[in-house]
């Protein structure tokens, strides 16, 4: 999986600047990060929707979807699938009460 992310972040980034009436990549880029934001709210929508009607071919297409338009967002903001892979490392064996527990009360 991380393999596969990889090799389309890359694609990604070649893409940005390719001709955008045959790249979609190039063609949201060009529509500004508003646009490509918004397309990860309405993938992320579409994956909860097919999750809750529990339908697993759809939310195996829309969380392709949501992930592809997550890279190009984190692309559009120069952010690396890298870093936040080191995140998701940083948190491993966290457990997620313990996290919440540990953080300071306002
Ligand atoms: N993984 C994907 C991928 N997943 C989804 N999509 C496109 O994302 C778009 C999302 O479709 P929607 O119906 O949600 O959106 P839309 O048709 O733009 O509709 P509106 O936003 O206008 O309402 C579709 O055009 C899909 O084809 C993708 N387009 C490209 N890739 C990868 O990116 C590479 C480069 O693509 P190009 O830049 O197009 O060459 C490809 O080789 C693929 O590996």
């Amino acid at each position: 999986m991380r393999a596969t992310l990889f090799t389309l972040e890359q694609t990604i980034r070649q893409r940005r600047s390719a001709d955008p009436s045959t790249s979609y990549v190039a063609k949201l880029t060009a529509r500004g990060r508003g646009k490509i934001a918004q397309k990860v709210g309405e993938e992320a929508v579409e994956a909860v929707i097919a999750a809750m009607a529990g339908n697993r071919d759809e939310l195996v297409g829309e969380s392709a979807d949501l992930l592809f338009h997550l890279l190009l967002l984190l692309a559009d903001c120069d952010i690396s699938l890298d870093a936040v892979c080191d995140e998701l490392e940083r948190r491993e064996g966290v457990s997620g009460i313990a996290e919440k527990a540990s953080r300071p009360t306002d």
